[in-house]
């Protein structure tokens, strides 16, 4: 039998960029049309990937912690950084400020790391909405980039991309974790 191997992902970002639908989709394969905001959800699913099984455990986090107490994004609970594998951080290309305070969250999780090297996906939801763009995919590729993680455009509408999302979270849990088996054998050398 094949070793199933347990991730926990945190599924981060503002209020109403899509995190629930991207969810949804992923577990249910299934479009939510009507915005209600979460409190906190989690979703299980078993993904197979080659020859290795995983039991991805996602935490679809409300946007709303984000802004408590009237500054935004200054708390973190801890449950968002202990034992938590990898991240997809979501803004929605239809707002710029939505892109602004992801940027203000991946400083937060890098500190509350201690600075490590973190698996990430950054994604830039509602590309289907690209007419009322106000954040150019290039600009989403350059910041996943600062950060050494993985970044994709998607719609919470079409199920294949949103299963692209958490498959890539994943393969980059594995190679953070691979990088840090090699930087490991470097220093005994
Ligand atoms: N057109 C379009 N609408 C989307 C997409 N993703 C989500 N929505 C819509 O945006 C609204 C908010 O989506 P949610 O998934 O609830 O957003 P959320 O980030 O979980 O929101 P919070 O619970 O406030 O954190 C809903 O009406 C969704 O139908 C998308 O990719 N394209």
């Amino acid at each position: 039998m094949p070793l199933v191997r347990y991730r926990k992902v945190v599924i981060l970002g503002y209020r109403s960029v899509g995190k629930t639908s991207l969810a949804h989709q992923f577990v249910e394969g299934k479009f939510l049309e009507r915005y209600d905001p979460t409190v906190e959800n989690t979703y299980s699913k078993i993904v197979t990937l080659g020859k290795d099984e995983f039991h991805l455990h996602l935490v679809d986090t409300a946007g709303q912690v984000l802004v408590w107490g009237g500054d935004e994004y200054s708390i973190l609970p801890y449950s968002f950084i202990i034992g938590v594998h990898g991240y997809v951080l979501v803004y929605s290309v239809t707002s710029l400020h939505s892109f602004q305070v992801i940027e203000s969250l991946y400083q937060k999780l890098h500190e509350g790391h201690g600075k490590t090297r973190l698996p990430v996906v950054l994604v830039g939801n509602k590309a289907d909405l690209s007419p009322n763009r106000e954040v150019q995919a290039v600009e989403g590729k350059k910041l996943a980039e600062s950060w050494g993680a993985t970044f994709m455009e998607s719609s919470a509408r079409e199920n294949q991309l949103t299963q692209g999302i958490f498959t890539k979270v994943i393969q980059e849990i594995a190679r953070v974790e691979n990088s840090y088996g090699q930087e490991r054998r470097c220093h005994l050398m």
